[in-house]
């Protein structure tokens, strides 16, 4: 088994990232600006959002958190997102989920200019995607493409299997690995909580990518020699032993799996990591306006 490694790749792609964010502010001046808004108070939400704003200031990008309560009305927090929308120094706006249930999260993702929309998530994007044109690739699909690139890992002709079919990952994955691209060029099977025996489906697969959300989900018996497996799971445990108080858990029993498996992701130090990536290289893009203008 050898290790996919979010560390080593991030870090990596992280440099490259400097370097051409240095040569934006060499001609235009100013930084890539990323904005995130975070609403409510959610200990997961909170440490995601604070580790992309740390990550914007190493790669020398300028960043800023709006933060509200989460009493914040619909009407307030889609005014923000326009503002944001109309303001010319700002390239890059993300609006952390989940949101409190008063919001709908459709009708703020609609709100954010799609031209601005480093998370992916705007049903134009989707749509320029799906069609394999310049778009903004949702963060973590495209961040576990660049890392499967970085390792050159083969995908043409191959089966790869997407356990989960949510609109930020297994959606949007299996369209990009059925893509003409590469990575790509993939025969994608996608499975979800409907799926009767996902297990026949798994062993089958060349590649395998799960973004199910529970804890030991794909176990050793589901999946086939030589297979490579990326473990999109973030199940948070709380832990005593840990100075952040929780433990972090994939959707893969690693210790089983990895016995079979040609390559695999750890959780945490794999794709997550590569999220960041994935969100950065948006928002780079997006103020090299090479996506949209
Ligand atoms: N609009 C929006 N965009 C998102 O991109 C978005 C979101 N909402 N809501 C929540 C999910 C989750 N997410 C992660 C980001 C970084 C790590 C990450 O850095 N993980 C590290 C450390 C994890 C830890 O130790 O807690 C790792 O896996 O090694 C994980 C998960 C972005 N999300």
């Amino acid at each position: 088994m050898q290790l996919l490694d979010g560390k080593y790749v991030s870090e990596k792609l992280k440099g490259e990232i400097a370097e051409e964010a240095a040569k934006i502010l060499v001609r235009t001046g100013r930084k890539p600006h990323l904005v995130a808004v975070l609403v409510g108070h959610n200990g997961g939400s909170e440490t995601y959002v604070a580790s992309k704003m740390k990550n914007c200031e190493k790669v020398g990008f300028k960043s800023t958190l709006v933060r509200y309560e989460d009493t914040v009305s619909e009407e307030e927090l889609l005014a923000k997102v326009s503002e944001l929308n109309a303001d010319a120094d700002i390239d890059g706006i993300i609006v952390q989920l989940p949101l409190p249930k008063h919001i709908d999260p459709e009708k703020v993702t609609e709100r954010i200019d799609h031209r601005k929309d480093v998370d992916g998530f705007h049903p134009v994007n989707l749509g320029r995607m799906q069609r394999n044109l310049p778009s903004f690739i949702p963060a973590t699909p495209y961040g576990i493409t660049l890392m499967l690139k970085e390792y050159g890992i083969e995908t043409a002709g191959k089966h790869c299997v997407v356990v989960g079919r949510s609109n930020i990952v297994g959606s949007p994955m299996s369209i990009l690995m059925a893509r003409n691209t590469t990575p790509g060029n993939c025969t994608v099977t996608i499975c979800h909580s409907r799926t009767p025996d996902i297990k026949k489906f798994t062993l089958d697969a060349d590649i395998l990518i799960v973004a199910i959300g529970k804890k030991n989900f794909i176990t050793a018996d589901m999946v086939k020699d030589g297979v490579v497996v990326v473990d999109v799971g973030m199940n948070r445990e709380t832990s005593t032993v840990t100075k952040s108080g929780y433990k972090l858990f994939g959707d893969v029993d690693f210790e089983g799996v990895s016995q079979k498996a040609s390559w695999i992701t750890p959780v945490p130090g794999g794709v997550g990591l590569m999220t960041i990536i994935g969100l950065l290289k948006n928002t780079l893009a997006s103020a090299n306006k090479d996506v949209y203008q």
